[in-house]
Formats: structure tokens, C-alpha cells, sequence
């Protein structure tokens, strides 16, 4: 069922979180050609609230998460708080049946992924996408092409590297998983159509010099029920950079993305080029592409991208990487049984 929204005025968006990622969402929204607006913005904080709506003309600043789901001319919501506050909100708007967007992950933990499920389920419609941009990026769309089209053969090994300049200094080692490596869960998922069926973890034993306290970098190391190997490096601190590279290396050869430095030079015996400074600049092209398929989504009374499935299988991975961190082991993943989206299943 479509939204409410008059089909000829803009869709009314509120947005929860005005941190980073809320930010430049909110100014995103505001650039899509007409077909949303932010109605308002909702942060804890309030002169954060206050900067990011002060930017929008006509838009409600509130400091209460929920009532911005209340407020005047909201048809969808923008999920963009941390992680262990999108379970509240994501009840809250599937209480409501408003379409939503919620920024990765889903939640972290399992089981609150799985009552959101439910949840959606219970609604009997599809509401919820999940915001894994790199779905949406270009270079990783033509390696799932590539893949799909087999002319490299089956995989066999994905290695994957994953580095960030910094991170917030809130992060913890947990959330080198269910934060960072959360990304390559849902793109290893998505690339070779199979699930993740165990994971392990290997920490080097010193972390890097002048550091945070974050145990970095780590390898993590994941199998899937179709025999695939993939292997990740997550670097939190790296302090040069953001990189996402992944390689696929097939029966027939091989397929590498994220190589891409932009401008190179060469002068003076030397050659050199750039390397993106973060995930907003590097995957800028993604989020305009993912929101404005959403906000069309919407307007057609559907999702786009992972499904609320997806977000409860990566924090289902995500809660057996957490313990393989933890214990040195090789922890297994269980999944539970799919609820059929369309049944009102509780
Ligand atoms: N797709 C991607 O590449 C990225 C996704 N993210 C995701 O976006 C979300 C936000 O991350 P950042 O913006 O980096 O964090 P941040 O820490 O910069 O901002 C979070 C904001 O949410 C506010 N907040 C806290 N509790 C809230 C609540 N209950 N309701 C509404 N707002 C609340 C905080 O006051 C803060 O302003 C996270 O889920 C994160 O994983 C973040 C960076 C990149
Ligand atoms: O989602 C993101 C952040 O939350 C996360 O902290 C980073 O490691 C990722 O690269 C970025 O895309």
C-alpha cells in the first residue's frame, strides 16, 4: 500500500539522529529534486537539533526522538541514530506504518533484530529498508554482476579490506564487528547469494602504537554454506584513510574493486594519487543513489535494498564474530527459521 502522502507534494520525512551520518542525510533529502522533504529532525542533544533543522526551512527541531514521528506533515522516517537506540524507534514507527529507512545496522543484537521482524511482519507489509549503501555503489554493483553472470567461474575466496581514518571515540572492539564488518556481512551475503555459516577472528597481539585501546586491526575470517571463504581487515584507526577493497577470486580468475585513488600523478620520479579521507566522500554516489530509490520505494508502497531479513541475518553473524573475538574460537551462526513477510505471523 502506498503512503498517504498527497502523491503530488514532497514526502514528508522526519529524521532521528543529527550526529555525522543524520547530518548529511538531512541535507541529502533536502538536495532530492523535489520528491522528499525533512519535516523534522529529532536528536537527544539539542543544539545539534537545532544546527541541522536551522538549515532547513519549515523544519521541526524536537529533542524527543519519538514525538518527531508525530509531528506535522511526517509520512517516513530516516533512522540515523546509533545502533542500540534503533530497536525504540524502528517499534515505534512500525507501530505507526510509516515506511522506513534505517541506517545500518539494523540493530546489533539478534534477538532485538528478530522482534523487529516480527514486527514488520505483523504490519503484513514490507516498511523497512536497511541502509547497506554499498549495494548501491557502482563498483560493487558490477562485481555482483560479474559474479552473477559466472564469467569468472564460482568463487572460491572473497578478501576484503575495510580501513577507516578513525572512528568515534565511542566505538568498542564489539563494534569493529557489529558496526564496521557489519558492512562486509550484509556485501559477502549480497555478492555470492549465500549465507555465512561460522566465523573466527584473529588479533594481532599489540595493538598500533599511540592507540585508542581498540584491539587493531583484526582479521575476520567467515565461511558460507556455498563453500566460500571470505576474509576481512578491519582497521579502525588506520589515521591515513578510508579503503574498502574487495577481491573475488573465482574458478577462471579473479575481480578486484575499491583500487580507485581518483586523481594520480606522476612528477619529479615519483607517482602518487589520493585515497578518500571517509565513507562520505568515498561512498557519496551510493547514498544519493540508495535514498532516492527509497523515497520511490515509498512513494510505491515498497523497500528498497536489504530487508529487515538481512539486517537480522548480519546481526546474527555479527553476534557469533563478537563471540569468536571474545573466545579465539571458530563460532558457528544459526539462523532462525524466516517468518513469511506477508503473514501476520504473531
Ligand atoms: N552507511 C554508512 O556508511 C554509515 C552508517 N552509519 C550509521 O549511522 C548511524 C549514526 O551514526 P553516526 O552519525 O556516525 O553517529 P553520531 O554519533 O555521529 O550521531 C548519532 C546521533 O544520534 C543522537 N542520538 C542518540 N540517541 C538517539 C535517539 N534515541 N534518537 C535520536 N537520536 C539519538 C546522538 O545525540 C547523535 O547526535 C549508526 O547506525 C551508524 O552505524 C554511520 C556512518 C556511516
Ligand atoms: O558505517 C560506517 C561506520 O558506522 C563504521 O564505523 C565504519 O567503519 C564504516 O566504514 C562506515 O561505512
Amino acid at each position: 500500500m502506498p503512503v498517504s502522502a498527497s502523491p503530488s507534494g514532497p514526502l514528508g520525512i522526519a529524521v532521528l539522529g543529527a550526529g555525522k551520518m543524520g547530518a548529511d542525510h538531512v541535507r541529502r533529502v533536502d538536495r532530492l529534486t523535489g520528491g522528499a522533504r525533512v519535516a523534522a529532525v529529532a536528536d537527544p542533544h539539542p543544539e545539534r537539533v537545532a544546527a541541522v533543522a536551522g538549515e532547513i526551512e519549515g523544519c521541526a527541531a524536537v529533542t524527543d526522538p519519538l514525538a518527531a514521528l508525530d509531528a506535522d506533515g511526517v509520512d517516513a522516517v530516516l533512522i540515523a541514530s546509533p545502533g542500540p537506540a534503533h530497536e525504540e524507534a524502528l517499534l515505534a514507527a512500525l507501530d505507526r506504518g510509516l515506511p522506513i529507512f534505517c541506517e545500518k545496522p539494523l540493530v546489533p543484537e539478534p534477538e532485538a533484530a528478530l522482534r523487529v521482524v516480527l514486527a514488520e511482519a505483523k504490519a503484513g507489509r514490507p516498511l523497512i529498508s536497511v541502509g547497506f549503501m554499498r549495494r548501491f555503489d557502482a563498483e560493487h554493483q558490477r562485481l555482483k554482476a560479474l559474479l552473477e553472470a559466472d564469467e569468472l567461474g564460482a568463487p572460491r575466496l572473497l578478501h576484503c579490506r575495510h580501513r577507516n581514518l578513525a572512528v568515534h571515540s565511542y566505538f568498542t572492539e564489539a563494534m569493529l564487528i557489529t558496526d564496521s564488518v557489519a558492512h562486509e556481512i550484509d556485501s559477502a551475503r549480497w555478492l555470492l547469494g549465500q549465507e555465512i555459516t561460522a566465523v573466527q577472528v584473529y588479533r594481532p597481539t599489540a595493538a598500533l602504537p599511540g592507540h585508542t585501546g581498540l584491539n587493531d586491526p583484526q582479521l575476520v575470517v567467515f565461511e558460507t554454506d556455498g563453500g566460500v571463504v571470505v576474509d576481512v581487515e578491519i582497521l579502525a584507526n588506520g589515521g591515513f584513510g578510508y579503503q574498502v577493497q574487495t577481491e573475488a577470486v573465482c574458478a577462471r580468475g579473479t575481480a578486484r574493486i575499491g583500487e580507485a585513488h581518483g586523481l594520480m600523478t606522476n612528477t619529479a620520479g615519483r607517482w602518487g594519487g589520493e585515497i578518500a579521507q571517509d565513507y562520505l566522500t568515498r561512498f557519496a554516489d551510493a547514498y544519493d543513489r540508495e535514498l532516492r530509490a527509497w523515497v520511490d520505494a515509498v512513494r510505491h508502497g515498497t523497500t528498497v535494498g536489504a530487508t529487515s531479513w538481512d539486517g537480522y541475518a548480519v546481526a546474527a553473524v555479527s553476534a557469533a564474530g563478537v563471540e569468536a573475538q571474545r573466545t579465539g574460537r571458530r563460532v558457528p551462526v544459526e539462523l532462525a527459521p524466516r517468518p513469511d513477510p506477508l503473514m501476520n505471523t504473531v
